[in-house]
């Protein structure tokens, strides 16, 4: 597994400016929707072009297009809805999957209650999006869940990445590449990140 750690100043700033404590609900989902375009900017340089001639003002011009365009994006309930608008800024065509993952309070396991996927899954990029990388279950459960249903290319994108959820993900699924806008020094006793966001659900839908 690559990790791709960004290290873009507006990355580097916008994460900072999402540690506030008292950042407001507005506030925090503006700057996940934003770090979602620039982590999805980074996570779509290897996509293939071609050549095609179109016709211009100034008559037939060769431009490069995306091939194929088979792309998905799958967030994972609920936060990683706060990432979606951004990443459909720069993907407006893409499939969307719905993964519904809850992570248990006391075993930290992860809990799948909802999915809806697009189909052909095997001939598409799947982006996973979810701002979270803790222990790595909820990450690595929707990936296993991907694989089962045919996809082959996947991306994880996620705003902050523990080293022991990275690890989890590296021994899970090897053939994954990771994009985070930071990595984080550890988790809490109850599995929350340090320094981290604290709760990311919580904070973009206003709840608790
Ligand atoms: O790496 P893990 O240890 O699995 O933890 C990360 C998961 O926890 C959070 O979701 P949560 O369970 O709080 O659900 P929510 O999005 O509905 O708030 C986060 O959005 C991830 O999905
Ligand atoms: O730090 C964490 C860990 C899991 N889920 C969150 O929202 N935050
Ligand atoms: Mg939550």
């Amino acid at each position: 597994m690559t990790v791709h750690q960004l290290s873009h100043p507006l990355v580097k700033h916008k994460i900072g400016l999402l540690r506030a404590a008292d950042i407001s609900t507005r506030q925090f989902r503006q700057l996940a929707a934003e770090l979602g375009s620039l982590l999805t900017y980074e996570a779509t340089q290897d996509l293939a072009t071609e050549t095609v001639t179109i016709d211009t003002w100034s008559g037939p011009v060769a431009v490069e297009q995306i091939q194929g365009k088979k792309v998905t994006i799958v967030p994972i309930l609920r936060a990683g809805l706060g990432m979606l608008d951004g990443v459909l800024e720069l993907l407006p065509s893409a499939r969307i999957s719905v993964v519904g993952m809850y992570r248990d309070e006391e075993s930290l396991q992860p809990v799948p209650y909802f999915q809806k996927l697009a189909s052909d899954l095997d001939q598409r990029l799947a982006i996973v999006v979810d701002p979270m990388l803790a222990t790595g279950g909820s990450m690595i459960a929707t990936i296993d869940l991907l694989k089962k249903h045919g996809a082959n290319r996947i991306k994880a994108l996620v705003l902050v990445a523990a080293p022991e959820g990275i690890a989890a993900l590296q021994q899970a699924h090897p053939d994954v590449d990771l994009y985070t806008a930071a990595t984080d020094r550890c988790l809490n006793e109850h599995g929350y990140i340090l320094p981290g966001l604290g709760d990311a659900g919580d904070k973009l839908f206003g709840t608790k």
